[in-house]
């Protein structure tokens, strides 16, 4: 992932609140007026402590006061800068907040559409655990960053500026004498900044790496604990868990020491002032009561520059996060763009089709073969020869390397990648459910599709008599990947989703796990019923499918290497005639 400055980042967080300006302005405003009540505070507190003190007139922005007058009235001024401080406060907390919350809303539909888009190669170069770890671990800390920069550095930075606008007005050379050790303050704050940064980067790839590592043993746990591999197991997770935490020391020490580093210098002003104020006074009475209103100001500095820089380092964490998001989000995915692909009526080509893995492994090198439409065609041939991959390819997952397929004489390139998917049906040698009810998962082609279709897809995929058995029917819930069922229903939900998919085309990675008898006879009957009567892509793992098959196409290191009907290639006494000797389709 390429690091990106932080202005980028921020311009593009920032272009998240373009849709929602009038609620950052109705945040902003109150912020305003929660900064200018705050100042307020530091005009009245001069002039009341003076008058408290001695009982002489005092003057307040020009209006001269008798002393005891200003006594009587000031106290309810303080109550009335109070109410609308509090009031301004609450307004731009809340409005900043559910500002915060939308541009969150916003930026994860963004970042799940992106990655919903992307092809398995990009999957496969990521471990399930990292994008996890981005989801669980960094949108957290945007969100935060995001919410927490908009109320605090808002509020804070408004009010800081206010407050050195009423210590500049109050008196100028104070203001001068005491604000010089804001650069020396910056210096400190910016080597912190840029360090927290880099830890924080390193931490959450820490985390990263350990998320990745549980979910991976964790998912695994049966083939760990068949292997006796629970030490070594935990022993790894150690190892990892022990890098997170020694980043994570780092990166506490040195938020840790950001606030009271900026305390320090912040008391170490304030002294200087009052001890050149002191002297200042001594000379001159009538400057006490300035002296006063500019300390007041001064002090009322403390917490929003306290907050602002405990904020700081909160929002650079997110930043971080928000640059790794957005790396992953930025990764190119082909577009969805291209001709609509019409029901395949003549004929799926395949000339010269080459296709190569990111890792550089050329799984195709060249298929030649014909599907005619409405004919049942068979792929056979040993492990690792690139039967999925041709699926993959026909799928739109991996992009070809060199030749060509035609779609009823389009290529495949020049067609909507969508359109192309809402022609075919896909079943994997592994049924894949999700969590959720039966409806959820038979739907997942057919959206619209009503429960007359449904249960008529059970029933052509002879799976209604299991779902009518189920004490929920259509609404029982079937468990995380299906597993309060059996393989054999598993599969022939499978089977049901594709027919209502009603597909053109049909690619089919024959089931091959073993089940028992009767549910294999069930899956069976399914799979000739899905077959009946469309053009099929199977890759043949019995013997039945094979043998009824139109053609047959023994694939070997990427090339279909024969071709013909059962009859014709067991005359012919080859490579078919050889791997149906080594048993690959079972009989
Ligand atoms: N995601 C991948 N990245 C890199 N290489 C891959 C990937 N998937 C498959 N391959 C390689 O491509 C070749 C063809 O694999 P493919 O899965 O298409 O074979 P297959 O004929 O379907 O095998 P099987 O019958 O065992 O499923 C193999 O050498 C395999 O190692």
């Amino acid at each position: 992932m390429a690091p990106r400055p932080s202005p980028h980042v921020y311009r593009r967080l920032l272009g998240y609140l373009r849709p929602y300006r009038l609620l950052l302005a109705a945040g902003v405003g109150a912020s305003v007026a929660a900064a200018i009540a705050t100042s307020a505070y530091a005009w009245v507190v001069g002039p009341l402590l003076r008058a408290l003190l001695t009982h002489e007139p005092v003057t307040v922005a020009g209006v001269s006061l008798p002393g005891d007058a200003l006594l009587k009235r000031l106290p309810l001024l303080v109550v009335a800068v109070a109410i609308v401080k509090a009031t301004a406060q609450f307004l731009q907390g809340g409005l900043m907040q559910r500002l915060g919350q939308r541009v969150m809303a916003d930026l994860r539909g963004f970042l799940y559409g992106r990655l919903l888009g992307q092809p398995p190669a990009f999957f496969e170069r990521r471990h399930s655990g990292e994008l996890l770890a981005r989801f669980t671990a960094d949108v957290p800390l945007v969100e935060f960053s995001v919410t927490q920069a908009l109320t605090s550095y808002v509020k804070d930075g408004l009010q800081i500026i206010a407050l050195l606008v009423t210590c500049f007005l109050i008196d100028k050379t104070l203001f001068l004498f005491t604000f010089v050790v804001v650069p020396v303050t910056v210096l400190p704050i910016n080597r912190f900044a840029r360090s927290l940064k880099k830890v924080a980067t390193r931490s959450q790839e820490r985390l990263g790496s350990l998320t990745a590592l549980t979910a991976e043993q964790l998912q695994n746990l049966p083939v760990v604990q068949a292997f006796r591999g629970q030490p070594r197991a935990l022993e790894a997770f150690e190892v990892e868990a022990d890098k997170y935490l020694g980043e994570m020391r780092r990166s506490l020490f040195l938020r840790g020491a950001v606030s009271p580093t900026v305390e320090l210098l912040g008391i170490a002003g304030v002294a200087m002032a009052v001890a050149w104020g002191a002297r200042a006074v001594a000379a001159d009475p009538a400057l006490a009561g300035r002296l006063l209103s500019f300390m007041a100001a001064a002090l009322l500095l403390y917490q929003p520059v306290k907050s602002l820089s405990g904020t700081l380092s909160q929002v650079l964490t997110g930043m971080a996060a928000a640059e790794r998001l957005f790396a992953m989000a930025d990764e190119p995915s082909a577009p969805d763009v291209g001709d609509a692909a019409g029901p395949l009526s003549r004929e799926l080509r395949l000339e010269g089709v080459r296709a190569t893995y990111a890792d550089g492994r050329e799984a195709l090198r060249g298929v030649d073969l014909v599907v005619p439409a409405g004919a049942r065609v068979a792929l056979v041939g040993p492990s690792g020869a690139g039967k999925t991959t041709l699926f993959s390819v026909l799928l739109g997952f991996l992009p070809t390397s060199g030749g060509q397929v035609l779609w009823d004489g389009a290529p495949l390139t020049a067609l909507q990648p969508s359109s192309v998917r809402g022609q075919v049906a896909w079943v994997p040698q592994e049924p894949v459910l999700f969590s959720g009810t039966v409806r959820h998962n038979l739907r997942l082609g057919r959206p619209e599709a009503t429960d007359e279709e449904l249960w008529e897809a059970l029933r052509l995929a002879h799976a209604d008599d299991f779902v009518r058995s189920l004490p929920g029917g259509l609404d029982e819930l079937v468990g995380e990947r299906g597993g309060r069922l059996s393989g054999g229903q598993r599969q022939r939900l499978v089977l049901a989703r594709a027919f209502l998919c009603r597909p053109s085309l049909l690619l089919l990675d024959e089931p091959t796990s073993a089940l028992d008898a009767a549910s294999e006879a069930a899956v069976g009957e399914g799979l000739v019923a899905l077959m009946k009567g469309r053009t099929v892509l199977v890759i043949a793992h019995r013997l039945s499918t094979v043998r009824d098959a139109d053609l047959i196409a023994v694939v070997e290191a990427g090339r279909v290497v024969e071709a013909g009907t059962h009859a014709e290639l067991l005359a012919l006494r080859g490579r078919y005639t050889q791997l149906l000797g080594e048993g690959a389709v079972a009989a």
